[in-house]
Parts: structure tokens; C-alpha cells; sequence
């Protein structure tokens, strides 16, 4: 598809016809499904893979693929009343406007637009999602809603739901979220403090995080910094042996391998119409 002396961009299909990018480049190799607009893989030269994708996700129209960048908008978790989790970006298909290599990085632009097709959110939308990908990872979603019953604000909450590829979670710490306050969706108490000891069992924690954090993996001897933009919060998950079961697509132990740190604007808020707004993340590994 793009080719030049230091990289390509490969069309390909994944499982149940889904067009995926496959990016080749002197710097990093990475995967990025069309459907969900979802970054699948990212493994710069010098590290491990930096983003885990459980081996059983199901790639089925409706679903969301497990692993990756899901994008969750135009809301994330269950804000939105009986509307389901994490909002229909994660599974709608994104078109390509363009990819292009330089010497440093590739630069991969995907779209999603609609017009109030969803019951739920009754909304037009554009959205236009920046990938460059390189020595580090950056992802940026430009968007605008509008609404044909003319309110002047729309409800919105998001997140970008990144699963980072971990040796194992007995063996991470996030110091900046150590004694932080978080509302606790475990048990569904706001305000709490408590250390962060290291990421296993079931933990779903919303943190009110609204710089950088970064996941120090002891084993690996690596750290993976998130630097947010236009996040409110930072969500941290992890559904622990006691919860994995009721997941039909996280491959044995899955649950071990990966931590969950999300960028999020976790609660609705109204946003105004025909106003662009700009929401993403940059992604840094270093070696410790
Ligand atoms: O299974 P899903 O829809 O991808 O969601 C996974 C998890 O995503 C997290 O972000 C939520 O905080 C959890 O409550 C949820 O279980």
C-alpha cells in the first residue's frame, strides 16, 4: 500500500473480513484494525510489544476486540443509561483517509462519522483519530457533534481503554496512583486512598489522574509512561482471577499479563455542539 526505504504499510484482513493495517517500519512494527479504529499492536525495535491482545478475542461484528486501544466514545463504561458499555466507536468501522512513512515515524488518519443512527445518542458526529507511530506512540482524536433538535450540548464521556502487555501483574506498581484518591467500582465507594501494591486481582478504580502515570514493570525492568491529553481521569482495571470467568475472550491466565491504564473523561459531561475538541494519549517506554 506505502512503501519506502524504511518502513511499509501493509493492507490485511483479520478474522471475519476486517481490514487491518500492518505497519513495518524501522522503529516499531504495530497492527491497527479499520474496525474500532483500534491500534491492535505496537512494539517499538528496542522493547517487548507493548500493548497485550488476548490470543481468544473474538472479532465479531457488535463486539469489542479484546486488547489493544479500544476507543470508547461517545461513552465510556455504563454512563450512558441502558445504553451498554463503552459507546459504539470500538465497533464501527473507521475508514482510512491516509498513511505515510517518514524516517521517524508512520502517520495512519482514520475517520468515523454518522448521523444520529443510535437510539442512545441521537447525535451527528466526526471524528478524525491521528495515529503516529514510532519510537513512541501518540493518538489524538479530533471531533464534533451536532444535534438536529437543536439543544445547544450534548452528553459525552470517553476513554482510550489501552491494555499494556505486562511480565506479570504480581510484578507492576503505577507510583503516581500509590495513595491516590479513586472511586472504587469494586465496591462502588467514591473517595477512597489506599497503596497500590501491585496491579493482580480484581481492581476497577477510577482515579482523578490527570498528567502522566507510569507502569513500572519490575521483571521486565522497563517503564511505560501515559501522558494524557484533555483527560479528566485515569481508570485502572484488571478483572483478577475472581472476575475473569465471566469473560469468554481473555485467553488462560490472560488476566496476569496485562494492566489496564485508560485515559479517561470517565463521568458525562455536556459538551457543546459544532465545537472541536481534541482528547488523546502519548505512550513512552524506557528501560529501568
Ligand atoms: O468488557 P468490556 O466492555 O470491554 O469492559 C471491560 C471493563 O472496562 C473497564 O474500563 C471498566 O471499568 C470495567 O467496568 C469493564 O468491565
Amino acid at each position: 500500500m506505502t512503501k519506502s526505504d524504511v518502513g511499509e504499510i501493509v493492507q490485511t484482513t483479520l478474522a471475519e473480513g476486517f481490514e487491518a493495517l500492518v505497519v513495518k517500519h524501522q522503529h516499531c512494527n504495530a497492527t491497527i484494525s479499520l474496525y474500532g479504529g483500534q491500534i491492535l499492536q505496537w512494539h517499538p525495535s528496542e522493547h517487548k510489544p507493548v500493548l497485550w491482545l488476548s490470543d481468544t478475542a473474538i472479532y465479531q461484528k457488535n463486539k469489542g476486540i479484546r486488547g489493544g486501544i479500544p476507543v470508547c466514545w461517545p461513552w465510556f463504561s455504563g454512563t450512558l443509561p441502558n445504553a451498554g458499555a463503552h459507546g459504539f466507536a470500538r465497533t464501527a468501522t473507521w475508514q482510512l483517509k491516509s498513511a505515510d512513512i517518514n524516517s521517524d515515524c508512520v502517520e495512519i488518519v482514520l475517520t468515523l462519522a454518522g448521523n444520529s443512527e443510535n437510539p442512545h445518542w441521537p447525535h451527528s458526529y466526526s471524528l478524525t483519530q491521528t495515529i503516529i507511530l514510532g519510537k513512541e506512540l501518540s493518538q489524538r482524536i479530533d471531533f464534533t457533534v451536532e444535534d438536529e433538535t437543536s439543544h445547544a450540548m450534548v452528553p459525552l464521556s470517553n476513554a482510550f481503554h489501552t491494555y499494556f502487555s505486562v511480565s506479570h501483574t504480581d510484578n507492576v506498581t503505577v507510583p503516581v496512583l500509590d495513595n491516590q484518591r479513586y472511586d472504587c467500582k469494586v465496591t462502588w465507594q467514591d473517595g477512597l486512598v489506599n497503596p497500590l501494591k501491585n496491579v493482580t486481582g480484581f481492581i476497577d478504580r477510577i482515579y482523578y489522574q490527570q498528567t502522566a502515570a507510569t507502569i513500572v514493570d519490575h521483571k521486565w525492568q522497563r517503564k511505560i509512561t501515559v501522558e494524557p491529553l484533555n483527560t479528566q481521569q485515569m481508570v485502572l482495571w484488571n478483572p483478577g482471577k475472581e472476575k475473569v470467568g465471566e469473560f469468554n475472550d481473555i485467553h488462560p491466565n490472560g488476566e496476569t499479563e496485562y494492566v489496564c491504564l485508560e485515559p479517561a473523561n470517565a463521568f458525562l459531561s455536556e459538551i457543546e455542539v459544532n465545537k472541536r475538541y481534541s482528547i488523546g494519549q502519548t505512550i513512552r517506554v524506557t528501560a529501568i
